[in-house]
């Protein structure tokens, strides 16, 4: 089974679109530049729309504690998740401040970029493998640009992760077969504006992504 993550809702249209959808996580934006972005008041309404089985993920980005605080007071959270430069030393005090299951982001564009992933396996609950943004990109993510998936194809980490960057309806099979991924999250790939979600796409996005899971392979039975 394919997990599928769909980032950034801001309506309780758009939570309703991923729990139907069957998705199995739902990701709210406080990185206030984003055209995502909710307050921790509007993502507590809709948290609190979610059913049961829908976690509920805050993104932040170089968060302070004061965030964080705020965040894991008022809104229901079932994971936190950090798509800035966090080092692996800060993944690891959030974790044991807030006691909430922790995903870090780390951005790849090449081989080189492998190595930090490695490094935060040892202390993250989760990573997201996320195309690296383009220079000069005022979000850290959500810009709907993919990296060379083949560069992480057959890898393993110590940690369940889920694959990001660019994922659509249309491609996102491809990229599940390429990866091995067993989870993927996708933002601007479901929209149809900015920040704008689309029901359609989100279910196409949840189909597409179940369709390509791999099958289980048939009981081998014993020629007579
Ligand atoms: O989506 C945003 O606006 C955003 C802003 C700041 C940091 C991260 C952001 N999105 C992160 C996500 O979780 C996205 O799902 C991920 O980067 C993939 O985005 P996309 O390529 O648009 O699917």
């Amino acid at each position: 089974m394919i997990r599928v993550k769909i980032c950034g809702l801001k309506t309780l249209a758009d939570v309703q679109a991923v729990a139907a959808a069957g998705a199995a996580y739902a990701g709210f934006n406080f990185f206030p530049k984003s055209p995502r972005y909710v307050t921790p008041a509007q993502a507590r309404e809709l948290a609190l729309e979610a059913p049961v089985g829908l976690a509920k993920v805050a993104l932040v980005v170089d968060a302070t504690d004061d965030l964080l605080d705020t965040l894991v007071e008022t809104v229901p959270l079932d994971m936190l998740q950090l798509h800035g430069h966090e080092s692996p030393e800060r993944v690891a005090e959030v974790r044991a401040r807030y006691g909430l299951p922790v995903m870090k982001v780390l951005g790849v564009a090449g081989e080189e970029d492998l190595a930090q992933i490695l490094d935060h396996s040892v202390v993250a609950d989760q990573l997201l493998i996320d195309a690296k943004a383009p220079k000069g990109a005022v979000l850290p993510g959500g810009n709907g640009v993919s990296f060379d998936w083949r560069l992480i194809a057959g890898r393993r980490w110590l940690r369940p992760w889920m694959l990001a960057g660019g994922l659509t309806p249309d491609n996102v099979a491809e990229a599940i077969r390429l990866t091995g991924a067993s989870q993927v999250d996708v933002a601007s790939g479901v929209e149809s504006a900015p920040g704008q979600k689309d029901a359609l796409r989100i279910a196409a996005f949840v189909r597409a992504a179940a369709e390509a899971a791999p099958k289980p392979k048939p009981a081998f039975v014993m020629p007579s």
